[in-house]
């Protein structure tokens, strides 16, 4: 095959709770996505890129199979399909989007002691293998009622007494008159590779795919910090900076007590930070997005 036709695929969710986060970080790292008249395979213009567009369920398949050579999917829907497997191998790093759990649930009005209370019981779940495995650790038999979907549903209909589902807000639970109790497994998008090493040709493109969603993902929540503080208060003020990793210290012209301090956080910056920097002494406090970030 002429290596002008070699190209990469990714595997991603075609629509869903993460299709428009695995577009955004693509095109975060810089790839420009052809919306062409191919629904399956979207190119991208800029590099010999191709996306693959499918159901979740079919990305570990896919990629464990090197139909393409990365994937985006959520770590419960790996875990499901390689329940027995080091999953570490398979990711290439997680990408801090599509956060949930999945949790155990029965409705409000029944106790719950721990697993041993689900002894005998029907539980209901679209992640059979998760749960079998749960349930077998912790020494528990129950039967595994497999649904697709409306798990929710269940214990009203009398199909089982408790049920095993993705928790985010923890909203459709309370609809259903439901509360959940144990927490099965904790989620969220991960980047995920084929066994085998990408074709030798392409090997700087993957390279550096991998370093540009690195950067994407590590600048995810990141802001850089501006503000002037007093001298006499400055490791004080240092301190409240979350995640702030050696700070730059600038003198202000014509100020000798006062200094300017320019720092990364690797956290989110709420305002009740921004009130114990001004309650300390910082004047002047910016706090900006961070668009990418190569370490
Ligand atoms: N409520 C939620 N909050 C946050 N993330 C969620 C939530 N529900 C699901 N997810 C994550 O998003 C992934 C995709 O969810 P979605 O509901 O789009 O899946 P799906 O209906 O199986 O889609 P598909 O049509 O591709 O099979 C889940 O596997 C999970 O990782
Ligand atoms: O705790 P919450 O924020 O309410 O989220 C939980 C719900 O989200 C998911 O369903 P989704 O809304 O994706 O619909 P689906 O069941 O049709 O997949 C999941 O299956 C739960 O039902
Ligand atoms: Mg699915």
């Amino acid at each position: 095959m002429p290596s002008e036709t070699l190209r990469l695929r990714i595997a991603v969710q075609k629509s869903g709770r993460l299709a428009d986060r695995s577009l955004e970080l693509i095109s975060g790292a810089g790839l420009r996505v052809m919306k062409g008249a191919n629904e399956l395979l979207y190119r991208i213009e800029n590099q010999p890129i191709d996306l693959l567009r499918v159901r979740d369920d079919d990305i570990p398949t896919f990629v464990a199979d090197g139909v393409a050579e990365l994937g985006i999917v959520g770590y419960n829907v790996l875990a499901e399909h390689f329940p027995e497997d080091d999953l570490e191998e398979r990711i290439v790093m997680r990408l801090g989007f599509g956060k949930c759990t999945l949790k155990i649930a029965v409705p409000d009005s029944v106790s719950y002691e721990g697993p041993l209370s689900l002894e005998g019981k029907r539980i209901a779940t679209s992640y059979p293998n998760i749960l079998g495995k749960w349930l077998k650790d912790r020494g528990v038999s129950a039967t595994i009622v497999e649904m697709r979907g409306a798990v929710e549903v269940a214990p009203r209909m009398k199909i089982a007494h408790a049920i095993c589902d993705l928790v985010s807000t923890g909203a459709t639970l309370e609809a259903n008159g439901m509360k959940a109790v144990d927490l099965v497994l904790a989620s969220e998008a991960v980047l995920i590779k084929a066994p085998h090493a990408p074709p030798a040709d392409l090997a700087h493109v993957y390279d550096m795919l991998l370093r540009r969603f690195d950067g994407v993902t590590a600048s995810n929540g990141a802001k850089y910090v501006m503000l002037n503080a007093p001298r006499e208060h400055l490791n004080e003020i240092i301190e409240l900076i979350p995640g702030a990793d050696a700070p730059t210290i600038m003198p202000l012209a014509g100020r000798e007590d006062t200094v300017a301090v320019h720092a990364v956080c690797q956290e989110n910056v709420f305002w009740d930070t921004l009130d114990k920097l001004k309650a300390a002494g910082a004047s002047a406090i910016l706090v900006l997005p961070i668009e990418k970030m190569m370490k």
